[in-house]
């Protein structure tokens, strides 16, 4: 087929990487568990491109016209593209070979760390539950092609019968998401090096096309952040300035410039106006626009109408409306997901078991690709579609209208609300009720609640659930793993337990299972990080408990000691943004309903005798919109679902939450806002960067910066948590002040574990009895 620039072939922006069974999961911990060769490895993952790229095809992605994104990866999108433009950080200058390139091996030691070299960051993937490694870029950083895994898996495509089109994350992006190395000057802005860095990206485009590449995807999210964009003269003078260069390569293959995740607002004429020769534009979260951008005339555009980031099938006649209103805008249009498919399960087919009516409304990735399919056909003969898009208006019917989906004592207890169900009394009010039954020391310890989810208690679960082992052999696992952790901490000498979630397989998940109106899969795998993966559940109708949740374990674990046990429960924000939510009423709706599933929850776990609750919100900050326009009303329903859930509470319990995996310097005022009586938070990884920032908001509740980083198995020593200690009390007043790790436990090991707390109650007494001799010394 021969290639034409000026019409994009029907595409999706990505296609989940992990296998339907988690093949490159398994495949990735053998190698590092050293059970499986490089060699193994790298088949399994060859082997695992080749099934996605048949499978591709089978759906209706033509093999020869680029329509096959060539985009896998062994952990990480951002860390293969540091990798491939020779970013590797001074740390871990070691690994890379002699012949320039880093291995396998080498590459998992940048993602997973070794001993004293801390891994890159990680954070958060846009307004997702997937997270990227952050790269390190300082004004010495010696850019270079350095891995040209891209042309080497293009060839492998090529050399198997399929001219696919390689996938990498755009120069701009990069640098956007990239910090500052350690040692560059104060104010030092990675997007500085882009001149150095898109000659790497040229000689790359040149080595795509050489291998005979038509069409490469360059990825550029960033755009869409008003946060990443705040500079905007800045970027859109690096986007001229990169697209500008890139567009001069001779010989290169066309261009098509993805910004999923948002409308690009006042770049997409800055894009527009390079020489590119594609664009693809989100028009789910983003919109079709209102009228002719200077230059998109020239462009061929992917209209993303179908929802990487959602489950349920497309209504396919508003997005083939979509399609015919961007048709007069642009040269040529073609159909496309909003987002990589990465976002979604693999296959509808893998979950037998849900009811059929249900698995009826659903579209995981393979079933959006027919979608995307249909669309195109639909393009060019809207009446052959008719049938297409029937069926899908009907299945949006059909769910709609389903028992289930509308619960009417729901919709009263909702409607019956009023503001004294959102607030509790004041702080100080509280403070003295809870000082009055709490007997805590200076400077209390505790964890964040989970402790190691060891392999026994995973294979009690997978036994269990298989009908292996009955209710009862269960329950008794359970339980002598929370015998264990009690008796662990009450030696450590924490002085508030958690009973360690041995019996949630996931935090989200293991609610949703309880929950009426959620729906849970058998293997529907979705990539959180590297090997790392969720089954999200799906939140289809009005949410109700129907017993208590929790209540059973937090008694039995409090039974167990005389110290005070933290009840622990995943807040309403959390549980929303790790599930696929309902899309037919707004988000604050359906926040409520789970809001108020919890608020009993809390009020059964009070009556059980349980005087200190934990509501975690990870992810709080996850769910901040992209534009800051939206943020304000989504804070407002945010903060609102917590204080539902939780302002049914006495004022003597104590209501804690707990927030990692993100960067909370923005929603400090929301945090706030939360009103809870004790916040622990991320802060160890960052050296408490945070601390000050909650200090000078005025934040002047409990607050329990992280202590000790529990993202990696290194063991951080007495002096060392003393002074991260030190210095979280150089801001917060003594009496405000909790020890705690940075999160929960449950992905590491139990040595790691009872070391690193060992020396996190060293510290803290090391810490009390200064202050004891201090203030001995003062009077
Ligand atoms: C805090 N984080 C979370 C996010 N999202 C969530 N929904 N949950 C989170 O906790 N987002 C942000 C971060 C991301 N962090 C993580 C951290 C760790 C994981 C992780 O470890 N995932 C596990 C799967 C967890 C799980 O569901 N386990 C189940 C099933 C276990 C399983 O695979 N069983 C085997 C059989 C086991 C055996 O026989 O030994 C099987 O089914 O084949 C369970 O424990 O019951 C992972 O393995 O990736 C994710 C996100
Ligand atoms: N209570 C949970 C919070 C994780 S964000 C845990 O400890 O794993
Ligand atoms: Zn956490």
């Amino acid at each position: 087929m021969t290639h034409d620039a000026t019409r994009l072939p029907t595409t999706i922006l990505g296609y989940p990487r992990i296998g339907p069974r988690r093949e490159l999961k398994k495949a990735l911990e053998a190698l590092w568990a050293g059970r499986a060769s490089v060699e193994e490895t790298e088949a399994a993952a060859a082997e695992l491109r080749a099934r996605t790229r048949r499978r591709l095809n089978a759906l209706g992605l033509p093999a020869h016209d680029a329509s096959i994104p060539s985009a896998s990866s062994y952990y990480d999108q951002v860390l293969d593209a540091a990798v491939a433009v020779g970013a590797v950080p001074a740390r871990f200058a070691d690994v890379v070979g002699a012949d320039g390139r880093v291995d396998l091996q080498g590459y998992s030691t940048i993602a997973r760390g070794r001993g004293e070299d801390a891994p890159l960051e990680m954070t958060k993937w846009f307004d997702s539950n997937y997270h990227y490694l952050v790269p390190e870029i300082g004004p010495d950083t010696a850019f270079r092609l350095a891995d040209d895994r891209a042309v080497r898996e293009f060839a492998e495509g090529l050399a198997d019968g399929f001219l696919t089109r390689p996938v990498l994350v755009g120069p701009v992006t990069f640098l956007l998401l990239s910090k500052p190395a350690d040692g560059a000057p104060a104010g030092f802005a990675p997007l500085s090096r882009l001149a150095d860095l898109v000659p790497v990206y040229a000689e790359l485009l040149r080595a795509l096309a050489a291998a005979g590449a038509t069409w490469v995807q360059l990825d550029e999210p960033a755009l869409v952040s008003d946060v990443l964009t705040a500079d905007t003269a800045a970027v859109a003078a690096a986007v001229r300035q990169a697209y500008g260069a890139l567009t001069a390569v001779e010989g290169r293959p066309s261009l098509l410039v993805a910004a999923p995740y948002g409308d690009l607002g006042e770049f997409l004429p800055v894009l527009a106006g390079t020489d590119v020769e594609a664009l693809a534009l989100d028009l789910v979260r983003g919109a079709v626009p209102a009228g002719p951008v200077p230059g998109l005339e020239t462009k061929a555009v992917l209209g993303g109408v179908v929802d990487g980031h959602n489950v349920w099938r497309a209504d396919l006649a508003a997005a083939l409306a979509k399609l015919e209103a961007l048709r007069p805008l642009a040269r040529s249009v073609a159909a496309g997901t909003s987002t990589s498919l990465l976002h979604v399960p693999h296959d509808t087919a893998d979950e037998p078991q849900l009811p059929e009516r249900l698995r009826g409304w659903l579209a995981f990735a393979d079933q959006k690709v027919a979608e995307v399919v249909a669309l195109a056909a639909a393009l060019e003969d809207p009446a052959g579609a008719a049938g297409a898009l029937q069926a899908s208006a009907q299945a949006r019917r059909d769910r709609l209208g389903a028992e289930g989906v509308v619960v009417p004592a729901v919709r009263e207890r909702l409607g019956g609300l009023s503001a004294a169900d959102f607030a509790r009394s004041d702080y100080a009010v509280r403070r003295a009720a809870q000082d009055g039954v709490l007997d805590l020391p200076p400077l209390p310890t505790t964890t964040i609640g989970s402790f190691p989810q060891t392999a026994e208690i995973r294979r009690a679960r997978a036994a269990w659930a298989k009908g292996e082992l009955p209710d009862d052999g269960y329950t008794a696992a359970m339980r002598a793993e929370i015998d264990r952790v009690i008796a662990l901490q009450e030696e450590l000498g924490l002085d508030v337990l958690v009973h360690g979630e041995p019996e949630r397989n996931d935090m989200v998940q293991y609610f949703a299972e309880l929950l009426d109106g959620f729906a849970v899969t058998a293997n529907g795998w979705v990539q959180s990080y590297g090997s790392r993966c969720v089954r999200p559940p799906i939140l289809w109708g009005d949410v109700t408990r129907p017993a208590p949740m929790t209540v059973d374990w937090s008694t039995y674990a409090a039974s167990r000691t005389a110290k005070p046990v933290k009840g622990m429960l995943t807040g309403p924000v959390t549980i929303l943004a790790w599930s696929f939510v309902r899309d037919d009423q707004p988000l604050g709706d359906t926040a409520r309903q789970v809001a108020l599933a919890l608020r009993d929850e809390i009020a059964d776990l009070e009556a059980a005798g349980i005087g200190i609750i934990q509501v975690d919100e990870p992810a709080l900050r996850e769910l901040l919109p992209l534009k800051a326009a939206d943020q304000p009303a989504y804070l407002d329903w945010s903060v609102g679902s917590f204080r539902l859930a939780t302002s049914g509470a006495a004022d003597t319990t104590q209501v804690h939450t707990h927030l990692c995996y993100s960067e909370f310097g923005e929603v400090i005022g929301a945090i706030d806002g939360l009103d809870a009586d004790v916040t622990s938070i991320e802060a160890a990884r960052s050296r408490m960067e945070v601390v000050p920032e909650i200090a000078a908001a005025g934040f002047a509740r409990g607050i329990g910066p992280g202590v000790y980083d529990i993202h990696s198995p290194r063991v951080p020593s007495a002096e060392e948590v003393e002074e991260l200690v030190r210095l979280a009390a150089a801001s917060i007043p003594e009496r405000n002040l909790w020890i705690n790790p940075d999160c929960g436990l449950k992905t590491r090991g139990y040595a790691e574990t009872e070391a690193s707390l060992r020396n996190l109650i060293a510290a803290t007494r090391a810490v009390r009895a200064s202050r004891v001799q201090e203030g001995a010394a003062a009077h």
